[in-house]
């Protein structure tokens, strides 16, 4: 019998960040794997026009929780969504839901965050640092709370380059930004971001850095622990291979590499691609709240979910294996045949983007302007060449994490525990994730049949001609145009041309000796 699935049975669990990838990913497994469990309640705001139940019958129709709905065929009674919004002062939670929230919570999952590169701070501070104050403060009213288990990143000290499992100070208090924040314009907030950021690359990773250091000294007298993943990428075996369903991280860029929009990307070949399956981290967080409650660890302990220091992967064997995935099972519609490179150099990376990225993208657009079309791809192409410039920071460094805590962690498992709640990277299998990743893209995030792959097949025969033809005929033209204005290309022209006819006589004359 497994121990956390038991522990997990009865208990009301309050999750934030439901409705995010790695939000999913938990719920799903919680109720497959506890479906005795109370209640999960969830914080929702109401999004696109769509109401909150709306949204939860989104997600449980999604295919994601069709074995869940097997086991547990009351699932969407177990759910109860509560309308939140964490940019508000008390979420603009009702007060009736807020006690009903507060008595009854045995656990809490703080998985809500604004994971965007370039949020303003303002709302990076909001979202990551002072909705994470509130929700301990509500959290230290909660007299039945067992475990709050808060979701950070690997990257937020990535300034340096060895990081352990403990939380590093930052320059400035956390309460302080967060009252300042309060007062100051936009216009201030701008202008001393960069240098509260110091040296790291973006408010993200600033903002989580704050909201681990809250977490520390808000929650001093709670069970508490922090998760740091990596890179979260799409789920390695659970509940089954390959789901994905948001553009973060690497899957933007492998749909952009396997339409043929990536030719070439600045990377350093043999750094570690730190990614982290999202069902890994998901059973790391679970074991987590687990040991948290039970042993009640006299300090905050911090999970590091990283691969690197395992079972490494580097961003060189990750390209090939996306390029190898998508020339066997090519995705839809490519705009070009997926082939890319790594450039090193700024000098390199100016040069691929003008000819292979820039270059094709206004050709096509004169293209469907002359047949009376819309220009797009243009657009499209500075979108991702400002998504890839946003991205550089991590695929150009290598980190090395410790994970004393993780690997203790793993100890304390029973053996059905290490099984069913595997957070172990060594057994992965880079190159078989890699591929039912880039699969997963194609099926789950671009909702493509794989009956089209013949014709995906076709598309892609069909752009290899377009592109030899193109080639000569570029060839052709820049070659007229050398000979019209350059006496040293008709030379070589001339000489070719002769050479090639007295090739064609001697040719000639012998094939007729021999009849
Ligand atoms: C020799 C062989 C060579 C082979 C080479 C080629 C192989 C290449 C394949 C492998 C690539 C590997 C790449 C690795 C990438 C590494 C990522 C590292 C990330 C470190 C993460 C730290 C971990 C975390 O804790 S945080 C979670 C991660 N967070 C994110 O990823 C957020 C990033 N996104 C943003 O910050 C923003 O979306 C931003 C700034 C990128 C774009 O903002 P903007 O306002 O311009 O646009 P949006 O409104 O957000 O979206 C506009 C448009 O773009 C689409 N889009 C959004 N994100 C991405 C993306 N990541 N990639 C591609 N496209 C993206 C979005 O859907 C919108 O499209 P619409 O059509 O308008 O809907
Ligand atoms: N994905 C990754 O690569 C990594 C993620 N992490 C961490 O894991 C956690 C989850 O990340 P992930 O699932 O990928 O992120 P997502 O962006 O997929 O999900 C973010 C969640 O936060 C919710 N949210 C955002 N703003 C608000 C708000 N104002 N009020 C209420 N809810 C809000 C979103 O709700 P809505 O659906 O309404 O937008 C969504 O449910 C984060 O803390 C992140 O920092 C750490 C390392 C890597």
């Amino acid at each position: 019998m497994s121990m956390i699935a038991a522990f997990y049975g009865g208990k009301s669990i309050l999750i934030t960040g439901a409705t995010g990838f790695l939000g999913k990913v938990l719920m799903e497994k919680l109720f497959r794997t506890s479906p005795d469990l109370k209640i999960i309640y969830i914080l929702v705001r109401p999004k696109a026009g769509q109401t909150l139940q709306q949204r939860v019958f989104q997600i449980l129709n999604s295919k994601l929780f069709e074995k869940v709905k097997e086991i547990c065929p009351n699932v969407h009674e177990k759910i109860r969504p509560i309308s939140a919004d964490l940019n508000q002062h008390d979420f603009g939670i009702s007060k009736e839901d807020l006690e009903e929230l507060l008595s009854s919570t045995n656990i809490v999952f703080h998985c809500a965050a604004t994971v965007r590169f370039d949020d303003h701070l303002r709302h990076a501070v909001q979202l990551n640092v002072t909705a994470t104050q509130q929700l301990l403060s509500m959290a230290s009213q909660m007299p039945k709370l067992e475990a709050f288990i808060h979701l950070s990143t690997a990257f937020s000290n990535c300034n340096l380059k060895h990081i352990d499992e403990v939380i590093y100070p930052c320059s400035v208090e956390p309460k302080k930004i967060i009252d300042s924040m309060e007062w100051l314009d936009d216009a201030i907030i701008d202008e001393i971001t960069p240098k509260l950021i110091g040296d790291r690359p973006n408010t993200y990773t600033y903002t989580k850095a704050l909201g681990e250091i809250v977490v520390q000294q808000e929650g001093a007298n709670m069970n508490i622990a922090i998760i740091r993943p990596s890179i979260v990428g799409a789920t390695w075996q659970e509940p089954f291979p390959g789901w994905v369903d948001n553009l973060n991280g690497p899957s933007g860029l492998i749909i952009a590499t396997g339409k043929g929009f990536l030719r070439a990307i600045k990377a350093t070949p043999m750094a570690i691609a730190d990614l982290i399956p999202a069902d890994t981290v998901v059973n790391l967080t679970l074991a987590a709240g687990w040991y948290t409650a039970v042993h009640r660890p006299k300090s905050t302990l911090i999970y590091h979910c990283t691969s690197g220091n395992l079972n490494p992967c580097n961003w060189l064997k990750m390209g090939l294996q996306v390029l190898a995935t998508c020339e066997k099972v090519p995705f839809e519609k490519a705009f070009r045949r997926p082939k890319a490179d790594f450039t090193t150099t700024r000098f390199t990376t100016h040069y691929w983007n003008a000819v292979s990225h820039r270059a094709p993208a206004i050709i096509y657009d004169i293209y469907l302007r002359l047949t009376g079309r819309k220009p797009r791809v243009m657009k499209l192409m500075n979108r991702l060449l400002r998504t890839i410039s946003m991205l550089e920071y991590f695929i150009n460094r290598s980190w090395e994490w410790s994970t004393h805590n993780t690997e203790m962690l793993m100890s304390m498992l029973s053996p059905e525990d290490q099984r069913m709640f595997n957070f172990d990277v060594r057994q992965l299998n880079w190159l078989e994730y890699i591929e039912n990743y880039v699969l997963g893209v194609k099926k789950y995030l671009l909702k493509e049949d794989m009956a089209g792959v013949p014709e995906a097949r076709q598309h892609l025969r069909r752009l290899r001609n377009i592109h030899y033809l193109f080639n000569i005929a570029l060839f052709l033209i820049i070659w007229r145009l050398l000979i019209a204005r350059w006496q040293m290309a008709r030379n070589v022209w001339v000489f070719i041309v002769s050479f090639c006819s007295k090739f064609l006589s001697y040719f000639r004359a012998s094939s007729t000796l021999k009849l």
